[in-house]
């Protein structure tokens, strides 16, 4: 049976939690278990902190991990990154206090940065040949240079509220992150059969979210048209009604463009638009 290494409380915990719900696969959400079954999927749960997920995938701890791709590139563990999640999203930059006239990277020769992402800095600096003092602290990076501690930190970046709040100016953004499914890279082939199980699970609740499931009433003259206004994932499904002069439209959409679509559908006489949840996408 597989081991999944997720994180037992923090940001990245309920959306995990609620992606493997969306899959079928009930884990507890409880912060005080450490290991569960789940149900619906044949796997064991293991509830860490994200900085211990990369090594306990990599060590056979667990076979599988879901982290930020942030923690596996700081932990440089032996894991391989099997998919993006999309959820998580953040980037680690570098951020300056406001006021400084910032001429690029090379500002940060001979300077003190505070961060809680070490190898990441280091390894970006030695990339861009600045000799810089890297100083780790474990949280609340921002207000190193407030205090004195630091000339500018590398940290966390979501909305950037916080640099704001804190006086600073993002200037480089080193990497872009999100939470990813990672996996020790010598399993059994009967592990892996199963982790493409998990995957294909996973990648059609990603498919499926953000999409609408559309219906309507169409004059049958006008399907030609619509079609060419809905590129579907194959084509529009067209279904007789009893008046032979109309037709019943099917049709899945991204929300992004649902209501634009939907005026065009209305200029050429569609009527009785239906949007619908879409669940999931199995192809
Ligand atoms: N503001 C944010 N917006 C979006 N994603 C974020 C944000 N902050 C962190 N993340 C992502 O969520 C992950 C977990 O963040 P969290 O703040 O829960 O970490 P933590 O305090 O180190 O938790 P733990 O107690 O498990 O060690 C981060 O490593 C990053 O990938
Ligand atoms: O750009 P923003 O949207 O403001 O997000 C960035 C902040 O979010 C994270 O901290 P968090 O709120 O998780 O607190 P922590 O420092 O205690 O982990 C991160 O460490 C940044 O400080
Ligand atoms: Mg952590």
């Amino acid at each position: 049976m597989l081991t999944i290494a997720i994180q037992n409380k923090g940001r990245l915990n309920e959306d995990t939690v609620s992606l493997m719900a969306d899959a079928g696969i009930s884990a507890s959400a409880s912060h005080r278990k450490l290991i569960s079954d789940a149900k619906g999927f044949p796997l064991h749960v293991l509830y860490l902190r994200d900085d211990d997920i990369p090594q306990a995938v990599a060590m056979g701890v667990a076979d599988i991990g879901i982290v930020g791709l942030n923690e596996v590139l700081e932990k440089e563990q032996d894991v391989d990154v099997r998919m993006k999640l999309g959820f998580g999203a953040c980037r680690l930059s570098l951020a300056v206090p406001k006021g400084v006239d910032y001429p690029g990277v090379k500002w940060f020769e001979g300077k003190r940065v505070a961060t809680s992402y070490p190898v990441i800095l280091r390894n970006y600096f030695n990339e861009n040949n600045i000799h810089a003092f890297v100083h780790e602290i474990a949280g609340s990076v921002e207000v190193a240079p407030a205090v004195g501690m630091a000339d500018a930190i590398f940290d966390i970046v979501s909305s950037g509220g916080t640099l704001i709040q804190n006086g600073l100016c993002e200037e480089e953004t080193v990497i872009n992150s999100e939470a990813v499914l990672i996996a020790n890279p010598h399993l059994d082939e009967e592990k892996e059969r199963e982790i493409g199980k998990l995957m294909f699970r996973f990648k059609s609740i990603l498919e499926s979210r953000g999409m609408k499931y559309l219906l309507m009433n169409l004059p049958k003259e006008k399907v030609e048209e619509a079609v060419r206004l809905l590129p579907g994932m194959k084509s529009p499904t067209v279904l007789p009604l009893a008046d032979e002069d109309w037709v019943s439209l099917h049709v899945v959409v991204h929300e992004d463009v649902l209501w634009e679509k939907i005026e065009k559908l209305k200029e050429i006489g569609a009527a009785d638009i239906l949007v619908l949840a879409l669940e999931n996408i199995i192809r």
